[in-house]
Formats: C-alpha cells, sequence, structure tokens
C-alpha cells in the first residue's frame, strides 16, 4: 500500500512538476507573445507614417503635375491663339459682330469656329484652308430623323460664313461662286442672291449639275494652257496682281448618286482645281482621296476637321443673313459700277527724271489687268503715235496721263514738249502758269489751247519742228551720226532733247483744200519720215474717222505711225480686223505698237490724270526741281488778244507792227517802211477798231525804230473821230486832222512833195481812218454799200473837194521821199477808187492788211490769181509785204490801247 502511496506521492510530485514547468512555459510563450505584439506595434505606426509621407508627396507631386500642365496649356494656347490670330487677319478671321469686308486680307485660312480644350484655357480660333490651298468637304452624322434638318442648316451655315470671309477679304470681282442645290434651288445661300446680277453668284439647279461641272473643267483646262503655261505651277506662285479669278464650286447634295461623267469631272477637279483656283465645298457629295480636301465632320454644333486633328471645334454661328445680304449688295454695286480707275500715282517711278532719252523714250500710259504698267515707247521703232477715239473717251486724259509719266522719268534736258490742242477747250493750259497755279511743267516748250481756227498756228508749230529737223541732221552729218542716239555719244554737251509734239483732233490741221493743209501735209509726212532718226516725235490724236481717214489717204505718212493707241469705240485706229476698241470698258484703251495687228494689243486700264489735284501735286514737284534759269511753257491761247508790247529800237529800215504774229514764238508780225516806192500800209475791211489798233501799234514800232519821226493822224469822217483814242494814246506827239483838216493836210503834204523843199532828215508818217470818206479824184466820190460793207457817209460834211489827186500824190510819190501813208480803207473797191478808179494800179500799195475783206476782192492785190484763200474771222487779218512775202500771212492785230476819247480836232475843220 505505501508503495501505492509512495507511487502515488512521485506521481504528484511529477505532476506538480510538470504543471510547474507548463506554467513556465506559459509565462514565456505569453513574453514572447507581448514582445511580438510590440513589435508589430512598432512596425504599424512606422508604415503608418510612411505611408502618410507618402500620399502627401503624391498629392504633392500630383498638383505640381497639374500645375504645369495648366500653365503650359495656356501658353500654347495663347501662341496657338496669336498664331491663328495672325493666319486670319480681319474678315478671315474676325467674329461676325466684328466683322467687315477689307480687300487687303489674304486668300487662305478662314475661321469657322473656335477650340477649347478647357474652361480655363483660352480658346483658339479654328480655321481650315481654302483659297489656293484646298477643297472642303463637308459630311454629317448620319440621319436621325429630326436632326437631319437642323444639322444640314449648320453645314449651310458653315458654308455661308466661309463664302462671306472669302468674299469680304479678296478685291471685288476675283471671286465668283457656284452654288448647285437641288434641294433649295439657291434658297439656302439666299443672303448671296444680289451677287447674281453682278455675275459673281451663278445659281445651278437640278439639271444643271454636269455643265458646271464641265465649264469648271475648261476654265482649269484654260488657266492651265494659256495663264500658267508652263511657267507657274499654281496661279498663287504668279506674281503681280491676280490674273483669273477664284472660282469656288458650292455642292449642296440631296443623296442622289453622280453619274460616272460627273464623278469623273469631278474627280478631275479635285486633283486640279486648287493649282488653277477652282475650289469645290462639297456637303453630302464625297470627294475622292486627295491632300488638297480638307475634311469637316459635324456633330450637332461641333466638328472636327483636318486642320484641328483630334482637337473639337465649337462651330461660329452662321453669319447674320442682314449682313450677308448688305455686304452682298455692297460688293454687287461697286461691280456694277465697273473698275476702279487706275492712279496716275500707279505711271510715276520711284525716282524722278533718272532715265536717258538717248535710245527712246518709256514711260507707262496704264496698268494691265494683272495690275503691272503697260509701258509704250517711242524711239526708232515705234517713231509716232496716233490716238484715237469718239468725244469724251478720255484722249485728253491718256495724253495727261502719257505726258505725266514721261515728264516724271526724264529731265528736261531729256524730253521737250509742243502740246496743240486745236479742239475749243484749255486742256493743255494746265501746263502752263496761271494766275491761279503758278508752277509749269518744265519740259513744255509751246502749249498751244483754243486753237480751232489757227490752223497756221499748227502749220507755224511743224515749220519750226521742221527747222529743228534740219538743225539736227545737219549736226548729224557733221558727225557722221546716223540717229539721235550717235549723235548724242559723238556731241555729250549737246541739247538734243527727244521732242514729242502732240496734236489734238490733228484733222483740223489737214481738214482745209488750201495752201495750209498742201503745207501742213508735206511737213508731216517729212517730220513722220525723218523724224525718227532725230528723235522728233508726233502723237496726233483725233475723234474724227474723217481725220483719220485723212491720213489714210495718204500711206506714205501713216505707215510711220505704228504706235496705235485705241480708246473704247475708236474707229480705224487699229487694223480692220482688229475689234479690241469696241469691247474694252470706259477708262480703258488698246494699246497696239504693231500698227494695229490684232496679236500687239494690250489693253490698258487708265488713271484719271485729268483729276487736278493729282496732276497738281506732279507738275509741282517737277516744277520745283526745274534746272536754273529754266522759261516757262510759251502759251498760245486762240481766245485771248494779245497786248502790244513795247517795241525795241532798231538799227535796220524802219518797221511797223501790224499785229502777232502766228507763229511759236509770239513775236510782232511787222513790215518794213524804207525809203522806197510803194511803202504804204493799206488796212481793208470794215473793221474800225481793229483798223485802229492795227494803226496804232504800228505807229508805236515806227516811233522806237525811226527816231524824229514826225506822225500825222487824219481821220476825214468826224463820226469816226472816236477810233483815233489808240493813236493818241500811242502817239502824243503827232498832230491830229480830223474832218475838214484832213484834205487840208494832203493837199499841203501834196504840195511839199510837189515842190522843191529839200529832203527831210526824218520820215514823215501820214496815219489816215477811213480814208475813203475823202471826196476820190476822177470820181463822185463814194456811194452806196457794195458787197455787205458798211457804207461811209456819201461825204463828209463841210469836207471840200479840193486837191482830188493830193492822197494820191503823196501815195505814189511820197515813200521814196520819206513819206508814207498807213491807211485804212473800207473796202478793196473804194482803196482803188482812191487810187484812180476802175482802172487804177495798186504800185502805190507796197503791203495790206485785210479784216473782213474777203480773199476774192484782194484778188487785184494778191500775188495768187483769184486771190488769197481768205474767209474773214473775228480778232484775225491777212497781212501781205509784197517786197517780202511770197503769200498772205495770219496775224492776230494787237488788244487796242487808250480809251475811247470824246473827237477833238487838232486841225481846222
Ligand atoms: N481713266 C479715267 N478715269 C476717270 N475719269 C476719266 C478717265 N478718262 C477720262 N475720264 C473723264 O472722262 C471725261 C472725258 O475725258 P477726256 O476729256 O479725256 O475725253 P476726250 O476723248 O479727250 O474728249 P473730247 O474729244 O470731247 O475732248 C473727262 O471728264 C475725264 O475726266
Amino acid at each position: 500500500m505505501s508503495s501505492r502511496v509512495s507511487m502515488l506521492g512521485a506521481a504528484r510530485q511529477d505532476v506538480a512538476a510538470a504543471r510547474g514547468l507548463a506554467r513556465a512555459a506559459q509565462a514565456g510563450a505569453e513574453e514572447a507573445r507581448a514582445e511580438t505584439r510590440r513589435r508589430y506595434e512598432v512596425i504599424r505606426g512606422a508604415h503608418d507614417t510612411c505611408l502618410a509621407a507618402l500620399t502627401e508627396a503624391r498629392e504633392t507631386a500630383r498638383e505640381e503635375i497639374f500645375d504645369r500642365f495648366h500653365g503650359e496649356a495656356v501658353a500654347r494656347a495663347g501662341v496657338l491663339g496669336r498664331l491663328a490670330a495672325a493666319c486670319a487677319p480681319g474678315p478671315a478671321g474676325a467674329p461676325w459682330p466684328a466683322w467687315r469686308p477689307a480687300a487687303g486680307g489674304r486668300a487662305g485660312l478662314l475661321r469657322i469656329g473656335t477650340i477649347a480644350v478647357d474652361e480655363d484655357v483660352p480658346t483658339v480660333l479654328a480655321l481650315i484652308p481654302l483659297l489656293d490651298r484646298a477643297h472642303l468637304e463637308i459630311t454629317r452624322e448620319p440621319d436621325d430623323g429630326d436632326g437631319r434638318h437642323h444639322r444640314a442648316s449648320t453645314a449651310d451655315g458653315l458654308i455661308a460664313g466661309l463664302l462671306l470671309r472669302a468674299l469680304g477679304g479678296t478685291p471685288a470681282g476675283d471671286l465668283r461662286i457656284w452654288a448647285y442645290d437641288p434641294d433649295r434651288l439657291g434658297g439656302s445661300l439666299a443672303g448671296f442672291a444680289p451677287l447674281a446680277a453682278a455675275g459673281v453668284l451663278t445659281s445651278v439647279g437640278p439639271g444643271g449639275l454636269t455643265t458646271m461641272l464641265d465649264e469648271l473643267v475648261e476654265h482649269v483646262r484654260r488657266i492651265n494652257e494659256t495663264v500658267l503655261a508652263g511657267r507657274y505651277r499654281t496661279l498663287a506662285d504668279r506674281p503681280g496682281r491676280r490674273p483669273e479669278p477664284w472660282r469656288v464650286a458650292v455642292l449642296l447634295g440631296d443623296g442622289a448618286e453622280l453619274t460616272a461623267p460627273q464623278r469623273a469631272q469631278l474627280d478631275r477637279l479635285v486633283r486640279t482645281g486648287v493649282a488653277a483656283g477652282v475650289h469645290l465645298i462639297a456637303r453630302d457629295v464625297p470627294l475622292a482621296e486627295h491632300p488638297d480636301v480638307e475634311r469637316v465632320h459635324l456633330t450637332g454644333r461641333a466638328a472636327h476637321c483636318d486642320t484641328a486633328g483630334v482637337l473639337p471645334v465649337r462651330l461660329d454661328p452662321p453669319p447674320p443673313a442682314e449682313q450677308t445680304s448688305a455686304v452682298c449688295r455692297e460688293l454687287a454695286e461697286a461691280l456694277s459700277a465697273g473698275p476702279p480707275p487706275a492712279l496716275l500715282a500707279d505711271l510715276l517711278p520711284a525716282r524722278l527724271w533718272q532715265e536717258s532719252a538717248a535710245a527712246a523714250l518709256t514711260a507707262p500710259v496704264g496698268v494691265g489687268p494683272d495690275g503691272e504698267p503697260i509701258e509704250v515707247t517711242l524711239g526708232d521703232d515705234p517713231p509716232h503715235a496716233l490716238i484715237g477715239g469718239p468725244s469724251g473717251s478720255g484722249k485728253t486724259n491718256l495724253i495727261y496721263a502719257w505726258l505725266g509719266a514721261l515728264a516724271a522719268r526724264y529731265s528736261p534736258a531729256e524730253l521737250a514738249l509742243y502740246l496743240l490742242d486745236f479742239k475749243e477747250g484749255v486742256s493743255f493750259a494746265r501746263f502752263a502758269p496761271s494766275p491761279r497755279d503758278p508752277s509749269w511743267l518744265p519740259h513744255v516748250r509751246l502749249a498751244g489751247v483754243n486753237v480751232n481756227d489757227d490752223r497756221e498756228f499748227g502749220l507755224a508749230l511743224l515749220r519750226h519742228l521742221s527747222a529743228e529737223l534740219q538743225s539736227r541732221a545737219r549736226a548729224a552729218k557733221r558727225v557722221e551720226a546716223g540717229k539721235l542716239a550717235e549723235l548724242r555719244a559723238e556731241d555729250p554737251d549737246g541739247a538734243w532733247p527727244r521732242i514729242v509734239a502732240v496734236i489734238d483732233e490733228f484733222q483740223v490741221l489737214l481738214g482745209g483744200r488750201d495752201a495750209v493743209t498742201a503745207e501742213a501735209a508735206t511737213l508731216l509726212e517729212d517730220l513722220a519720215r525723218r523724224g525718227r532718226s532725230q528723235g522728233i516725235h508726233l502723237v496726233l490724236a483725233s475723234q474724227d474717222v474723217s481725220g483719220i481717214e485723212a491720213l489714210w489717204g495718204r500711206p506714205g505718212l501713216v505707215a510711220q505711225f505704228t504706235l496705235r493707241i485705241a480708246l473704247p469705240k475708236a474707229r480705224r485706229i487699229l487694223a480692220e480686223t482688229n475689234l479690241a476698241a469696241d469691247v474694252i470698258p470706259r477708262h480703258h484703251a488698246v494699246v497696239n505698237a504693231d500698227s494695229g495687228a490684232p496679236s500687239a494689243n494690250r489693253i490698258a486700264r487708265l488713271p484719271d490724270a485729268g483729276d487736278r489735284r493729282a496732276w497738281r501735286s506732279l507738275q509741282e514737284r517737277l516744277w520745283r526741281l526745274r534746272p536754273p534759269g529754266a522759261t516757262p511753257p510759251r502759251l498760245f491761247d486762240g481766245d485771248a488778244v494779245p497786248s502790244c508790247p513795247d517795241f525795241p529800237a532798231s538799227d535796220g529800215a524802219p518797221r511797223a507792227a501790224l499785229g502777232e504774229a502766228i507763229d511759236v514764238e509770239a513775236r510782232p508780225a511787222y513790215v518794213t517802211m524804207p525809203r522806197a516806192p510803194g511803202r504804204n500800209l493799206a488796212i481793208l475791211g470794215t473793221r474800225g477798231e481793229d483798223a485802229a489798233a492795227i494803226l496804232a501799234s504800228a505807229a508805236r514800232s515806227l516811233a522806237a525804230s525811226a527816231p524824229g519821226a514826225r506822225f500825222s493822224v487824219a481821220c476825214p469822217d468826224p463820226a469816226l473821230a472816236s477810233l483815233i483814242a489808240p493813236l493818241r494814246a500811242a502817239l502824243p506827239t503827232a498832230t491830229f486832222h480830223l474832218g475838214s483838216a484832213a484834205p487840208d493836210l494832203f493837199a499841203a503834204v501834196a504840195a511839199d512833195l510837189l515842190g522843191t523843199a529839200p529832203d527831210r532828215p526824218a520820215p514823215h508818217y501820214l496815219l489816215g481812218l477811213a480814208l475813203d470818206a475823202s471826196p476820190a479824184p476822177g470820181s463822185a466820190g463814194p456811194t452806196g454799200a457794195r458787197r455787205g460793207v458798211i457804207p461811209p457817209p456819201a461825204h463828209a460834211p463841210g469836207v471840200p473837194a479840193r486837191t482830188p489827186d493830193a492822197l494820191r500824190t503823196i501815195l505814189e510819190q511820197g515813200p521814196e521821199r520819206q513819206v508814207h501813208v498807213l491807211g485804212w480803207w473800207r473796202s478793196v473797191a473804194r482803196l482803188r477808187d482812191g487810187l484812180g478808179g476802175i482802172a487804177a494800179r495798186f504800185d502805190a500799195i507796197g503791203a495790206w492788211v485785210a479784216l473782213d475783206a474777203h480773199g476774192a476782192d484782194l484778188a487785184p492785190l494778191s500775188p495768187a490769181p483769184g486771190g488769197p484763200a481768205w474767209f474773214p474771222r473775228p480778232g484775225r487779218a491777212l497781212c501781205f509785204d509784197r517786197s517780202t512775202d511770197h503769200s498772205p500771212r495770219v496775224i492776230i492785230p494787237y488788244a487796242p490801247s487808250g480809251s475811247a476819247e470824246p473827237a477833238a480836232e487838232t486841225g481846222g475843220g
């Protein structure tokens, strides 16, 4: 039993030991567990801290990235926005409320809307290419019932906006539109309707597509062949003004398939149109794949296009309908008014007077369709020009433009101008100084205005040019020069400007059947033939077909005028087969340097050179440049009455000035009064004031050239005494014998002549007014009117009929003893009566002046059988000096000087 107890005790001990061990193990495990937990807590704390730091770092980095992205996006959008705005200036990019047409804009990119990446990022203009760049294909999301119409109008609004921007940014008339709209018959582009009347818009109905495509293909072909002509790849590459308008064809598809030929033409246009300025805008009409096609796809009011790539475009609203139609109306009006005239400034060089005229004179007269100047040359070939056009077609204006362009290029040392206008008016007067404008054109040597009937002045000009031609020919011969360029090279110090003589309405000069026409034609022919080598060039202008035809009758003459300029509707200036002048619009000219052959036509748009302000500013610039000592041009004004100049003393025989010679120089027409038989002067006709003015200028010039001469003035008819006023003013020391004192004077002088008195030391001039009022020797005195002549009083009251031969004696015997009569007889018949009646000879009348006496009446005094061809005209007289002239000359009596005075007799009566 003890063993059992001991065994139990041992067992109990073992159990206690085991329990102790177990407790110890548990305590260890507990401790280990606590340690592990503590470590876990440490690690977890570290992890949380790390996670928080990482989160913070990530957030910071994210914010930084966002900020950077936003900043860059804003900056890039700003740059892009500026770039886009620069690419589409003015009408190409302005929003509709601020939109205005401005033709100076560039063709190319056009705004359709905006691109907005983000709300905070500035918007950028969405631009697409068109003119000279691309065709446009516009597609839409597939039909979805109600949405279809809405999206079609969005597309049409987009097209309207593009067309308006393109029209507003290009010069009027430089863009033509074809609109194919089978669905709405043009209704979708209604705002553009005003353009139809101006030929800018062509609406094409359902059946017209084929024709339209064919026409456009034909345009492309023609432009390639004739305008690009292998020299340029595209129209845009061609320098200068655009020669062809852009053509934009708008195709608004209705879902119908194109026929095969239509598709083929459309494909051709896609491939070749852009280079020739022919563009397609196709809505719902697919275009072939080609780099020239820009595609725009619409989704509602948004769009995607090739240029913007993935960026969505928010489309602009369409332009307001009123704005579209107002702009189109204005454009149509501007086009109907015709092209704006070119400007005189377009013809002027950058620097004045830089050209040499040695070889030729070259200057533009206008600008061509491409904006390039149309130059014409006067030189060896062509040497002379013919200008034609009906009245008002712009001949004078063309002459101004040409002269302005020449005068700006060539200095007065290189170019001299002689200008003559045979029609009424003062077109060339502007080149001479006037009270309103002291400037003059320094190149002009002579300007003739209001020449009208004074064909003699035209003849004088031709004689002057002919003399210049002879002198140049002599100079050229001396240095063996064949033409002006050689003469100038041989004689560099000589003054050899090229001469241009312009004669407007030249046919007047060739219009008579008389000596003037005959001589003018001969001189013209000579100048035309030989002028080319001597640098003398003729420019003849005419509105009159008959004038040109008069030239045609002289083939030798007309062949020299190889430069022809025809204004609208000019006849016979160009070749028979050349009809260009019939079709050019106003303010244009056909310029042809090959005698009018059609192949040499050039069409010039002419500036309004007649505009006074434009002309004046040019003339003033040239005038300020004039060389020192330059003298103003001689202005011959056919309507002006010259005043009597102061006559210089002269050494030669005493001379009497009868008036102003019709000549290039404004000089007096003299007859000399030497001591020789017959040196008397008869003034014939009824114009008393002219007769008195002629006697006054004759007296003044005699007083200046015959110092010590004695003057006696006789007027047998007291009723005409008022006419002696100019003589009183001219001759303060003369004696005056009126009425019955006149025959006394004649009797005394005649008695003196017949007596044995010694020769007088100085001449004695007897100036007589209405000498036919004296009783005629051997006749019953003057009777009645003859041939419309105003009859003098039958007999001056109180004039005794004594000494009837006294005056005749003086006329016949006076001159060789220095007694000369300068008298006025009111008709040739009365002069004849004074000289002895019907069989009287006129030997005593060495010189005469005819006023309103007709040529036939002058036959007995004239070397030409039947008398000179003279039809009296106001303010002109015909004079003839038997000792110097071979034919009579036309003169202009000077204005009478001295006021009309009451008659006052100096002699008895
Ligand atoms: N290129 C132009 N631009 C603007 N106006 C012009 C132009 N050419 C002519 N004119 C105007 O037309 C009118 C007639 O012109 P111009 O006097 O030159 O014609 P013309 O042929 O000489 O006429 P006429 O023979 O009757 O004298 C003038 O008022 C002129 O100002």
